[in-house]
């Protein structure tokens, strides 16, 4: 059996790199950048003592040109056979205990040259070596070596020119951006030039080396708002050095996070998303790393154990910030707090000292309208919430005018902080409160109303059945409120059951009803009358039958409308019929006196 080595069509893998691996055509800079950086960084391993610098010069010919020269490390001709024309192999990788100190170790990154140029030539010497090399590679897979006769300084220049199509990839503008976007805070200086003009580069300190009151400038500067406050980044597994700074305006979990994100100083992304973890939506944060892995792309890191362990010891940081601000400026913690209340929720949530040190701070929706907890611990030692929105503003007003403290558990996270109250308030009651039972909390009928009110309720338990609704009466407040309906999910999913059961073909039906029977007792919403509301009492008074059955159906779909619930065509129906029944009788009656 032969063994055959693998034919590899490089015009296909430039395409690869082009359409699926980088985002963006101008990411050439980045790579030369980077082989420019790590060449250096190569040499002083030597011992060599020099100043690296990196020139990049374009030159105004047709097509346009440029060249990329660094004094670093140069290739000997065995380095290029091995290294430069043999894709996917990497002299950075090849030497494992020094690989952390380079950038790159793909051996894939001087291919991005070929998206925007015909040939890549690249003169080179050794700085083992005297002899200098010039080495022209082809996209098509070939590629020429030569030993040059004239002498060249050590280090590595790659010469460029551009397609038609890249031309702008070669203009003065368009370089100057790509090169600060990318080397602005390497510590190597960059120059261009054009035409003898020259450009410094990178001159900027970087935001993560800054004062906090540079940083908070800095962000000023760039993201056009001053940011609330700045956070000091570290993490000693990943070599990470950072800033966050707190936004100034509210953020949700969706929006799109855009932390800029450099390794060894050179930008890798402007918008990563899951560098912290994602509770911390409430800050942007610019961080250099050393330890992370990129992807081969550049654009990310692999996201190993490695990766997630830094994630979490960000996080700490930004905990850290917060529980020691507590005691230096409480000011600025309610200001936080005000703002972005939502992601210190989710943080409150996830980590139990973090919740005993802001869950007094947080607001809550609550049948007295928004209350800090602090507020409502002081009046209040059981506390009633409700699972859901719906469920809440079904009681809110009644329950307000029944003096009971009832929290809307309905917003993300709420529910499980007001549940989580008794963990560090152990002399507070916390009861979720079930939404079907809530009437049974109002005052009952003494014996002898309980007893008038029988046949009117057994008549409205008969008329209403059909709609899964059971009514009760009892004496509530405010009196205006003739009844109250309470329903929740379970009522209207059984509700639900019953439609599609009606419409739905027959094998539907069967699979309706066995999950109706086998799963469900049949579950009753309730209409609660108000004894304590006049109308009420005359209805139950009124010995006219048919008047009772127009004002029981009139409470109900009025119960419904009010509270926002949804109404069927057969409701509507009663509603539209119980109106003209009382506006017949008005008529009448109005007739009757006027004859
Ligand atoms: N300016 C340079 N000076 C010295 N050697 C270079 C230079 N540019 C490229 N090389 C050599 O060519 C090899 C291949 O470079 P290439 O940019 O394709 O990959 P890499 O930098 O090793 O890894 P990555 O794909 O992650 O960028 C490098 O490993 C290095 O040995």
């Amino acid at each position: 059996m032969n063994n055959m080595n693998f034919q590899v069509n490089l015009q296909g893998i430039i395409d690869l790199l082009s359409n699926h691996l980088y985002s963006d055509p101008g990411v050439f800079i980045r790579e030369l950048l980077q082989n420019g950086i790590d060449a250096i960084t190569g040499r002083k391993r030597l011992g060599h003592t020099f100043e690296g610098q990196i020139k990049v010069e374009l030159f105004t010919s047709t097509p346009r040109r440029m060249s990329f020269s660094d004094n670093g490390l140069g290739l000997t001709q065995t380095d290029i056979e091995l290294f430069l024309a043999r894709i996917g192999s990497s002299i950075k990788k090849e030497n494992l205990d020094t690989s952390d100190d380079f950038i790159g170790h793909f051996g894939v990154g001087i291919l991005s040259c070929f998206v925007i140029s015909e040939e890549i030539v690249l003169i080179t010497r050794s700085a083992v070596s005297e002899e200098g090399l010039e080495w022209r590679g082809r996209p098509d897979g070939t590629y020429s070596l030569k030993t040059l006769t004239k002498k060249v300084p050590i280090g590595t220049t790659v010469y460029l020119s551009a397609k038609p199509e890249y031309e702008e990839y070669f203009e003065y503008y368009q370089v100057s951006n790509l090169l600060n976007k990318y080397g602005e805070y390497l510590p190597t200086p960059i120059v261009l030039s054009e035409d003898n003009y020259n450009m410094n580069i990178n001159e900027s300190s970087p935001p993560w080396l800054m004062s906090k009151k540079e940083a908070m400038e800095y962000v000023e500067r760039t993201d056009y708002s001053t940011p609330i406050d700045i956070i000091p980044l570290h993490s000693h597994l990943g070599g990470v050095t950072g800033i966050a700074h707190i936004l100034p305006y509210a953020v949700s979990l969706q929006d799109e996070k855009k932390h800029r994100v450099y390794l060894k100083n050179m930008l890798l992304s402007d918008k990563m998303s899951n560098i912290l973890p994602s509770w911390a939506f409430f800050v942007n944060s610019i961080i250099n790393t050393t330890s992370l892995k990129p992807t081969a792309s550049r654009e990310g890191f692999q996201e190993n154990d490695l990766f997630h362990a830094v994630c979490d010891e960000l996080g700490v940081c930004i905990k850290r910030y917060l529980i020691e601000l507590v005691d230096k400026d409480m000011d600025l913690f309610q200001q936080i707090i005000r703002i972005h209340y939502v992601s210190l929720k989710t943080m409150a949530v996830e980590d139990d000292a973090l919740y005993e040190l802001f869950i007094r701070h947080l607001k809550f929706e609550t049948s007295y309208g928004d209350m800090k907890m602090d507020d409502i611990l002081k009046d209040h030692t059981t506390i009633l919430v409700t699972a859901s929105l719906d469920e809440f503003r079904q009681i809110a007003r009644v329950a307000k005018a029944q003096e009971l403290m009832v929290i809307n558990g309905g917003y993300v996270h709420d529910l499980d902080l007001v549940r989580n109250l008794t963990q560090v308030e152990p002399h507070i009651t916390v009861e979720v409160l079930d939404i079907l039972k809530f009437s049974n909390r109002f005052e009952e009928l003494d014996n002898e109303d309980h007893a008038l009110t029988q046949p009117f309720l057994k008549y409205a338990s008969h008329l209403l059945e059909k709609f899964q609704c059971q009514p009760l009466v009892r004496w509530f407040e405010p009196s205006e409120i003739p009844v109250m309906y309470n329903t929740n999910q379970e009522v209207n999913f059984f509700r639900l059951t019953e439609e599609s059961e009606k419409v739905a073909n027959p094998l539907f039906s069967d699979i309706v009803l066995v999950i109706k029977d086998e799963l469900y007792e049949k579950p009753y919403a309730k209409l609660c009358f108000n004894y304590n509301n006049v109308m009420v009492r005359k209805a139950m008074e009124s010995s006219d039958l048919t008047l009772q059955k127009a004002s029981i159906e009139l409470f109900y779909t009025q119960a419904l409308l009010l509270g926002n619930h949804p109404m069927g065509p057969e409701e509507l129906r009663l509603m539209n019929d119980s109106l003209l029944h009382f506006m017949n009788r008005g008529f009448e009656n109005a007739n009757g006196a006027l004859q």
